[in-house]
């Protein structure tokens, strides 16, 4: 059996492409899975890496603005369109997989007209533009959110499954988690942290806030502030005369590799709204904090907080709003009172999909 998988750009649509590629490994043994992206993405770096076939068509993305560049757009497509439908003549896949990102375009449509069966993935409350287009000729739309089934035309095909987070989220012990991380039994442990690459307004809360969250009995806090920024956070705490090393309930990391763990032991997570976040968070059913990343594509950030937020999973506040003083007065809030983190934990869980990947799998097995 061949499959074809297409999405990319940034790692939130290649991360899911690549569960569904390892998914689908697992329940068909001996199956060859290729992978096209184009070449200046950064699935260019990472997919090869994961030992999978990889090949390049050329995608261009329309601006949003008036840009000389749309110009070349149709040239383009068309050309990344009949380099599409060779690779997969050759290849012959029985079904076609798509997660978004521009590349998904001229792959997803040419397999469509070919009528080789085809499904594709929305990681957030927002759809793209490339799979809001693309959902009128494929077979399957799998979601995240059910908040994004109104934005697709033909509704009877899509299909509410999550996005697939890393086994070891599933996996990870909350008793082993806060022994690992020193966290006593009765404390509650914040973590806080901005998507893959950090946040500077969230930094910057952190640290105005940092005084007032220094010794606080009960409480432990574990900062992640992104490696790109980790010495302007010291720098600001420096220059706000604050002694980090002296502190010891407070961590502050630049990456943390060990996620995973630390969601396993958190009592609150304080974050940007990434799909691959939120997923996480409500798979570990933990209640959040959620300061949306204003300039993502569309405003879907905010889409995707809403969608918890609504559900009574999590606490929305706009970055334009957002301080050390709105953060302790949230977090204080939420932290005094036990209740409300439980039925929030409550929500959250309710929402979480831990079976995502094998929805997914589900659908593609019922196409081929
Ligand atoms: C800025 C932007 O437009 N980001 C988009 C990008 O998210 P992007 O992939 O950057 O961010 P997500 O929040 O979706 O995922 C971040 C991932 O990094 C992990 N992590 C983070 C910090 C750390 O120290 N350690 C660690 O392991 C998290 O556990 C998570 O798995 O694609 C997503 C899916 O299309 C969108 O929803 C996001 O809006």
């Amino acid at each position: 059996m061949r499959f074809l998988i297409t999405g990319g750009g940034t790692g939130g649509h290649i991360y899911p492409a690549l569960a569904i590629a390892g998914g689908l490994q697992e329940r068909f043994p001996g199956c060859a899975v290729m992978y096209i992206g184009t070449g200046r993405g950064l699935e260019a770096d990472i997919v090869p890496k994961a030992g999978l076939e990889f090949h390049t068509v050329r995608a261009v993305g329309l601006r949003r603005s008036l840009s000389p560049q749309n110009l070349k757009v149709p040239w383009e497509a068309l050309a990344g369109y009949r380099e599409a439908r060779r690779l997969i003549h050759d290849f012959a896949p029985r079904a076609v997989v798509g997660t978004g990102g521009y590349v998904c375009g001229p792959v997803v449509l040419a397999a469509a007209r070919m009528k080789i069966p085809t499904l594709i993935h929305e990681q957030n409350a927002f759809p793209g533009i490339t799979n809001r287009i693309l959902s009128r000729v494929v077979d399957r739309v799998a979601v995240t959110f059910e908040d994004s089934i109104k934005y697709f035309p033909r509704r009877a095909a899509v299909r509410l499954t999550g996005l697939p987070v890393r086994a070891e989220i599933l996996a990870a012990d909350r008793n082993r988690a806060r022994e690992k991380f020193g966290v006593r039994e009765n404390d509650l442990l914040v973590l806080s942290f901005g998507g893959s690459q950090g946040a500077r307004s969230l930094n910057r809360a952190v640290a105005e806030a940092f005084g007032s969250l220094a010794g606080r009995p009960g409480l432990q806090w574990l900062h992640v502030t992104g490696r790109g920024q980790h010495a302007e956070f010291m720098d600001m705490l420096k220059s706000r005369g604050v002694d980090n090393e002296k502190i010891e309930n407070i961590t502050v990391m630049p990456y943390l590799y060990d996620m995973p763990q630390a969601m396993a032991a958190a009592d609150l997570v304080v974050s940007r709204a990434g799909a691959a976040t939120l997923a996480e968070i409500t798979v570990r059913g933990l209640p959040a904090l959620l300061v949306p990343f204003p300039y993502a594509t569309g405003n879907h950030q905010e889409h995707n907080a809403r969608a918890l937020a609504a559900r009574g999973a999590a606490d929305m506040v706009r970055d334009a709003d957002f301080s050390g003083r709105v953060l302790l007065e949230k977090v204080d809030k939420l932290l005094a009172d036990r209740a409300r983190l439980a039925e929030m934990a409550a929500a959250s869980r309710r929402l979480g999909k831990p079976r995502a990947l094998d929805d997914i799998l589900d659908s593609i097995a019922e196409m081929v």
